[in-house]
């Protein structure tokens, strides 16, 4: 069996027959749009239809739990999967770790309540500089939401139909 390297996309997918959400954080703005943009980059490549990507804005990381369970739902959005977004950046407290381990294990929850793929599109990050980079930010670095686009696409048709 192919060894696969971190991300690596087993095949392409056609995403078109596909409704995905996007609920992402306000904070860390140009990090967040950054991501926001990759990720709709690479779910539009795979074919989803712009109509069908359904974005939607919470306060904080804190609050992706809570939302991605509400408009998995919700049965007026009908999404097939969704891909929570924040960028957690530590401070001078323990603030930054409740909130990770938290948020971390409460969206794994809502994946097993939902039976739906919850993608996990939250950067836990020690410095800014970490986030940037992982949003592309920087020239010639990876943008991180391509890769949460993608695993939109290939887990509802792998696991959910
Ligand atoms: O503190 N730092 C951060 C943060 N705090 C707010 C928290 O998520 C929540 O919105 C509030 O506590 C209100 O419930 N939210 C983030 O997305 N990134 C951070 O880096």
């Amino acid at each position: 069996m192919a060894v696969q390297g971190l991300g690596a996309i087993d095949q392409q997918y056609d995403g078109s027959a596909l409704k995905i959400g996007i609920v992402h954080a306000r904070w860390n703005k140009e990090i967040i749009d950054a991501l926001v943009a990759g990720a709709i980059k690479k779910l539009k490549a795979l074919n989803v239809k712009e109509e069908n990507i359904i974005v939607q804005s919470v306060p904080g990381s804190f609050e992706l739990p809570f939302a991605s369970r509400s408009v998995l739902k919700d049965e007026n959005l009908k999404l097939d999967a969704v891909i929570p977004i924040g960028v957690l950046i530590k401070g001078s407290t323990m603030h930054f770790e409740y909130i990770c381990d938290s948020v971390t294990h409460a969206l794994m929850r809502v994946q097993e309540e939902t039976h739906k793929p919850v993608i996990f599109g939250v950067l836990t990050c020690l410095t800014e500089e970490q986030a940037r980079k992982r949003a592309g930010l920087d020239p010639g670095m990876h943008n991180h939401g391509e890769d949460w686009g993608a695993a939109a696409v290939e887990m509802p048709l792998k696991y959910s139909r």
